[in-house]
């Protein structure tokens, strides 16, 4: 039997600290195990996919310990380390796969990955077909598309690559590879997406360029450890955002949240909708941005979400649907496509599960379309093993006249294991 969500419409009050962000602790330890020396870890996500990350690097040989947020990392650099014996496992992760087959491509060990049932149908080509053209070597189904995927490190080359996606896991992989390579790596944006490779390979001692959309790396440089301070993960709060903005006399303070400008496409998309809220910036003792947000119950309008918005929100997309089920009018949601791509195809799973609530929602080929507002009511939900839309679910019980029922809650742990424990922790029935 599921998870019965019977929340009998709460008002959300108190304050959160928002867990460390996903994609700061992975490259975290893929930075520390790259570069030579020791690197600690604050703040760190001790979440299932971030913990397959140490698990791939541990099996490297690279030493890591872990003290709950805290990680350190003691690595003599990428060249002493060993070949694994055994598959290295990327669980859930997404990141973790891609992002390990551009590091493993220009390494010199011998390796396989593999992943989950969701990860072996996620494509990898968008990696392995630019990671081929620099020099690497992989076999894999179907051309090195899909996991299990054998690498074969090897000596790689620059290149100068027009990105045909808006996606991170695809510039990070061709710059991880970039730093091992011979030449100047050149990248070109589609548009400007999550820039913590970036950002982390300064902090490591990198030398990096950044015009615009446009991103060059020299290869050769080597990285030195250092001590990484992790931010609270603005995808997660988003859950917490939409919570306050839509269950009636709620008001919520989140700190912690990070606040990069690549990452803040919620923020925007609340203030367009007419949420109340609060934004202090002011804490930047860090090489990324964070800061706190105050939001309360809000009367909402509908809005247009597309073109560059969307690689600012994307994980985002599934609790922002339901919070458009609440504002006044028409939401669009376009230019996602990426979104059937993910854990699940979030397109189907988001429309799905918000129709069984009563919501007037449409999927289109890029997205959806959302008229509100709607009284949602109780259902029987699958979370599709994908954490977002687990939670997505969670947050939509709390305003539905009758309980929700979720089969599996157990995937909310890819990305934040204390969502119910800090969920219980505002909650005022
Ligand atoms: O680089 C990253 O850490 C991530 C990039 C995004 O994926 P894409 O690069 O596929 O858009 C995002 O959806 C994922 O949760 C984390
Ligand atoms: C898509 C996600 O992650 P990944 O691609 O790393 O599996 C996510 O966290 O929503």
């Amino acid at each position: 039997m599921g998870k019965i969500l019977d929340y009998a419409q709460p008002s959300l009050q108190g304050t959160l600290r928002i867990p460390g962000d996903k994609s700061v602790s992975h490259r975290s330890i893929m930075f520390g195990a790259i570069g030579e020396g020791t690197t600690t870890v604050e703040g760190f996500l001790q979440s299932d996919d971030c913990l397959a990350t140490i698990d791939c690097f541990s099996k490297l040989g690279v030493e890591i310990s872990v003290d709950g947020e805290s990680v350190q990392i003691k690595s003599d650099g990428i060249g002493a380390w060993q070949e694994p014996r055994e598959i290295l496992y990327t669980g859930n992760s997404g990141t973790t796969t891609r992002l390990m087959l551009g590091i493993l491509a220009g390494s010199n060990v011998s390796s396989v990955l593999i992943g989950d049932e969701s990860i072996q149908k996620r494509p990898m080509k968008r990696v392995t077909a630019p990671l081929k053209q620099m020099g690497a070597h992989f076999i894999g189904r179907e051309d090195a598309q899909f996991t299990p995927i054998a690498v074969e490190g090897t000596k790689l080359n620059a290149i100068h690559y027009q990105m045909p996606v808006a996606s991170a896991q695809v510039k990070s992989a061709i710059l991880l590879a970039a730093l091992h390579a011979e030449g100047e790596t050149v990248v070109e944006e589609m548009e400007t997406s999550r820039d913590h490779t970036e950002k982390m390979l300064q902090h490591f001692g990198a030398e990096i360029s950044v015009d615009n959309k446009t991103i060059r790396l020299k290869g050769g440089q080597k990285l030195h450890g250092t001590h990484v301070v992790v931010p609270g993960d603005i995808s997660s709060a988003a859950f917490f955002l939409v919570a306050g903005a839509i269950v009636p006399n709620s008001k919520l303070t989140l700190t912690n949240v990070g606040l990069n400008k690549t990452r803040t496409g919620i923020i925007d998309v609340l203030q367009a909708m007419g949420a109340k809220m609060s934004i202090n910036d002011s804490d930047n003792n860090s090489h990324e941005e964070m800061g706190t947000i105050g939001i309360e119950s809000s009367s909402l309008k509908g809005t247009e979400i597309g073109g560059d918005l969307i690689p600012r929100l994307i994980d985002e997309i599934p609790v922002i649907a339901l919070l458009a089920t609440q504002a006044e009018g028409k939401t669009i949601i376009k230019n996602a496509e990426e979104l059937k791509v993910k854990e699940t195809n979030r397109i189907d799973a988001v429309v799905n599960e918000l129709k069984k609530l009563g919501a007037n929602i449409t999927a289109t080929d890029d997205g959806m379309i959302i008229e509100g507002p709607t009284p949602l009511h109780g259902g029987d939900l699958t979370s599709y093993g994908d954490h977002r839309i687990g939670m997505m679910a969670a947050i939509a019980s709390l305003i539905t006249s009758s309980p929700v029922t979720l089969d599996d809650t157990a995937c909310i742990a890819v990305s934040y294991p204390t969502f119910f424990e800090q969920l219980d922790s505002v909650r005022n029935s």
